[in-house]
């Protein structure tokens, strides 16, 4: 790029876009775009933003402009349902979510890709809940220009998609709400309205709720008859220690496969997650009722959007799985849960 004082620039090319911070708008945006001909009344325009001197274009041979790189990695990082700005802004591009799903991206890759040094690639984190228009990442080179040879070793990163969307495919889901004190009625079930709101929210309909006593076989038959009708079962209560906590047992009758019981995440630390036939069945446990957000919030858009849970992604979501109990609740915008993502 060639370098010119503001008294040379006039009648040149502007090289790239120049930013301007205005402070008590709260506004940081380009004040002049690349491609912009220098006019002799921008030159106190620019000499307040700082400038006493600009790059203007000129051929690049062996170099390319960050524009140009932002233009060529950007298809390459973008998977499924995803889409990219086709204008670099200050040579940066977003990338954005194109329906409701998880965010998933290859974070090993991204790393090697950032390591480069030159690259800049930040993205949310990954299996983050998305909703349509979310932005997901941003690309740019760091410098003004990079050479070809780096362009190269950008792209061989970038072979495979980065990142994408994994839309929810389960739609239908029941509620068997269990407890003998909610059964006879001497309180007033608290779950059914508070767990279909929630998966209201992920695009999931409740075909189906029932209230049943703390007695296993009821359970269980409950149990499996609604892994027949619906895509997904929570079992709410009975979950924990008690004699007449019989849910997990029961679960374990109707044939529902589990690695484990519970899980290190508090609240919800009673949460179990097994499958029956492929259809996930979840022990839920009281906490929910109570706290804002809860294990069931971390792996719950996961779990509709037809992944397993591991083992050893359960063992590692303790770090980075005790809340934080804050006034006001951000989640999923706040550490909860993504420690081990
Ligand atoms: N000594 C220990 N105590 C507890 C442990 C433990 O490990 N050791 N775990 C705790 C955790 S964590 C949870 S969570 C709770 C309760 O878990 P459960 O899922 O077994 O819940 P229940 O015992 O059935 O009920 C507790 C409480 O919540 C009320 N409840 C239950 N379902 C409903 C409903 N549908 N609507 C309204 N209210 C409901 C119930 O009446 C009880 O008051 O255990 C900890 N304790
Ligand atoms: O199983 Mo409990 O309070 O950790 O939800």
């Amino acid at each position: 790029m060639k370098k010119l004082s503001l008294a040379e620039a006039v009648g040149e090319t502007l090289g790239y876009d120049i930013t301007e911070v205005k402070r008590s708008m709260n506004y940081k945006g380009v004040a002049f775009k690349r491609g912009h001909v220098i006019q002799e009344e921008d030159i106190s325009v620019l000499q307040g933003l700082g400038k006493n001197h600009i790059y203007v274009c000129e051929e690049f041979e062996t170099d390319v402009h960050e524009d140009t790189a932002a233009t060529t990695l950007a298809p390459k990082i973008a998977g499924e349902n995803i889409s990219f700005e086709d204008q670099p802004r200050e040579g940066k591009i977003n990338f954005y979510a194109q329906i409701r799903g998880i965010f998933k991206v290859d974070y090993e890759r991204l790393a090697q890709l950032n390591r480069l040094a030159i690259p800049s690639l930040p993205t949310i984190h990954n299996n983050f809940p998305v909703v349509k228009g979310k932005q997901v990442a941003a690309f740019r080179i760091i410098p003004l220009t990079c050479t070809r040879q780096m362009l190269e070793q950008m792209l061989e990163q970038v072979e495979q998609p980065l990142i994408c969307v994994k839309p929810y495919k389960i739609k239908t889901a029941a509620i068997l709400v269990t407890g003998n004190e909610v059964h006879s009625g001497r309180i007033t079930d608290g779950f059914t309205p508070l767990l279909t709101a929630k998966l209201q929210q992920y695009g999931v309909t409740v075909t189906y709720t029932t209230i049943l006593p703390d007695v296993k076989a009821e359970i269980s038959q409950a149990v499996k008859k609604a892994a027949e009708k619906s895509d997904l079962v929570l079992v709410t209560g009975g979950s924990s220690v008690d004699p007449d906590d019989v849910t997990v047992t029961a679960l374990h009758e109707a044939g529902v496969q589990f690695d484990e019981q519970g899980n290190p995440i508090q609240p919800g630390n009673n949460l179990t997650i097994g499958y029956i036939n492929a259809i996930p069945v979840c022990a839920v446990p009281a906490a929910a009722l109570v706290f804002e957000k809860t294990a069931l919030d971390i792996f719950l858009p996961r779990i509709l959007a037809g992944e397993t849970i591991s083992k050893e992604e359960i063992a590692k979501s303790g770090h980075g799985g005790l809340c934080h109990f804050c006034p006001k609740c951000h989640y999923p915008i706040c550490p909860f849960g993504w420690g081990a993502s």
